[in-house]
């Protein structure tokens, strides 16, 4: 079967995008991660089907899945190239300057500028309250923590490891995350760090840590995982992805990790997130939902021959 596909990234964190609107597709788990195969396909970190819009004020379907061919509720870059890429080609009403996309999370407003061109080249994503209820993350922990409006949640999640004992928060923005916060890098044990070097978020191998704890059995839907630190510039972070592996950005993660940092009060509600590949403006809106800012690019289009 030959499809036509485009290519996009929000910050490096990469999708093929094939136009769906017939809803033809039903891609098997080893299609999907040939589709992602960074050798033998186009090589992505998901698959973004653009289908029909489910609700009635949608103007189309974001379907997203994983590498690794699992679905996810929602993908915060896939869906600002979502919107450039019905933007661009005029799947939506470009006057307006803002579109809405339906996603299994629900309906994201999302306002956008375009270029001269009549490009888009960034969204401000409304990305829905952070879910803090340990049952609908899930986590199967009990609250240990209330938030400033009374919400109880799971904000010091203990769980031990090869590599020592993690503390994280838990926050789904419609797709679960597990988010650690770390004040002292060099209490960290050597075995998460290439020899010699200096114990930072930038040397750690998330390798280690990040797949033992997005399958670790306390998360039933697994989790993604993210490893953080407020610095002086904003919240630096990493992120381990269900499904996927290490990404270079994700859009989700970083307003889980806005969250964590807010209630912990390591943070205020507003801040600068920076990830591997570049900045999200993420804002904890005093009606309770959160706002995302950042680019959208697309890097190419083609054709390929699914076997
Ligand atoms: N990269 C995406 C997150 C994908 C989440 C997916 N890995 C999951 O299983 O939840 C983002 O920008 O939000």
């Amino acid at each position: 079967m030959e499809l036509s596909f485009a290519k996009l990234h929000g910050l490096g964190n990469d999708f093929v995008f094939i136009d769906d609107r017939d809803c033809a597709l039903d891609l098997t788990d080893e299609q999907v991660s040939y589709l992602c195969d960074r050798h033998f396909g186009i090589g992505a970190d998901g698959v973004i089907l653009v289908r029909p819009a489910l609700s009635e004020e949608g103007d189309g379907y974001m379907h997203y899945i994983n590498a690794d061919g699992t679905l996810a509720q929602m993908c915060g870059n896939g869906v600002r190239c979502f919107a450039k890429y019905l933007v661009d080609r005029e799947l939506a009403d470009v006057a307006s300057g803002s579109l809405v996309a339906d996603t299994l999370a629900g309906p994201r407003p999302i306002a956008f500028s375009v270029d001269a061109e009549g490009k888009m080249t960034e969204a401000t994503v409304n990305m829905g309250a952070p879910i803090l209820d340990p049952v609908l993350v899930p986590v199967d922990a009990a609250p240990d923590s209330r938030a400033t409006d009374g919400a109880p949640y799971v904000g010091h999640l203990r769980l031990d490891s090869p590599w020592g004992t993690f503390e994280f928060v838990c926050v789904s923005m419609g797709n679960p995350h597990a988010v650690c916060l770390v004040d002292d890098w060099a209490a960290l044990p050597d075995e998460l760090f290439p020899a010699g070097a200096e114990k930072s978020l930038s040397t750690l191998r998330i390798d280690l840590p990040g797949p033992f704890f997005e399958t670790h059995p306390v998360f039933p839907e697994k989790t993604n995982v993210e490893f953080a630190s407020v610095t002086d510039e904003g919240i630096a972070m990493r992120v381990w992805e269900r499904g996927c592996g290490e990404t270079l950005a994700c859009g989700t993660g970083a307003c889980a990790t806005n969250t964590a940092a807010c209630l912990t009060g390591r943070a205020g509600r507003e801040n600068d997130l920076l990830l591997s590949g570049g900045l999200l403006h993420i804002c904890w809106n005093e009606d309770g939902t959160i706002s995302m800012t950042g680019p959208a690019t697309e890097s190419f289009s083609g054709t390929i021959v699914l076997p």
